[in-house]
């Protein structure tokens, strides 16, 4: 099955809204993305559920913590079976090598490791909040780019960042190395706690590989219809 480049972020704390909002959707094949207040809520229940209906599922838990404590922590979500999986790239290269290592060893014989990919910067922060408050110097981009190639250097699979940043990621780390983009919002909605956004077209135009979309798509009066425009976009933006 080919994996849809949209993925639709079940940013809930309960299960009932989450088949509200799929069943809308009718038999479609999703990829969706389940972060912490989902997964903390509802655990591997929950997943092997989505599993069952055929979606592809993000486990969005950004992983950051000394190197032994990730690398067994992804042995065992490894066993959870689901595509894509990450940590925060500011745990260094050390924790990101052994984040891969407990994945490679807790995949079942036969199966697919999971994609791990690395968060560079929050698309929640702002060029100034990263300068003034958190204290890291440089331009955003900049730093988005030297944490895409530390995980790079790591061995994985790719990043999470805003699309704005992908052309550089590209350049950087080659065109085949995922950037996954959340940041993402229809014309019109509102920016919410989102600083680096673009819409889906924009999005697709800087070779974005996924998008994630949340709110643009749950908090719409019409989920169906926001899909579809999404989807249109995304098809626009070649
Ligand atoms: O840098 C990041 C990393 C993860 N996210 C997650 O994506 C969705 C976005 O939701 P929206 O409602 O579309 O803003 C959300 O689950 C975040 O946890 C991110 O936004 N930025």
């Amino acid at each position: 099955m080919s994996k849809s480049p949209i993925i639709i972020a079940l940013d809930y704390s309960d299960e009932k809204p989450v088949w509200e909002l799929l069943n809308q959707f009718g038999d479609e094949q999703l990829f969706v993305k389940v972060g912490m207040e989902l997964y903390y809520s509802c655990g591997n229940s929950l997943l092997s559920k989505l599993k069952e209906k055929g979606h592809n599922i993000f486990l969005d838990l950004k992983l950051h913590d000394i190197p032994n404590t990730v690398g067994r922590a992804m042995q065992s979500l490894a066993r959870l079976e689901v595509d894509i999986i990450n940590v925060h790239a500011a745990g260094g290269c050390l924790m990101m090598e052994r984040a891969l290592e407990g994945l490679e060893k807790g995949t079942l014989s036969g199966k697919d490791r999971p994609t791990c990919i690395a968060v560079t910067q929050l698309t929640s922060t702002s060029e100034n909040v990263m300068q003034e408050e958190l204290k890291v110097n440089g331009k955003i981009e900049d730093i988005v780019v030297h944490y895409a190639s530390l995980a790079k250097r790591s061995g994985l699979d790719g990043v999470v960042s805003s699309p704005l940043e992908v052309p550089l990621i590209k350049e950087a780390c080659g065109s085949s190395f995922l950037t996954v983009t959340p940041g993402i919002r229809l014309a019109g909605d509102s920016k919410d706690d989102q600083q680096r956004i673009t819409t889906p077209k924009e999005a697709r135009s800087l070779e974005s590989d996924f998008i994630v979309v949340g709110r643009s798509i749950t908090a719409s009066v019409d989920p169906l219809l926001a899909l579809q425009t999404i989807k249109k976009e995304w098809s626009e933006g070649l």
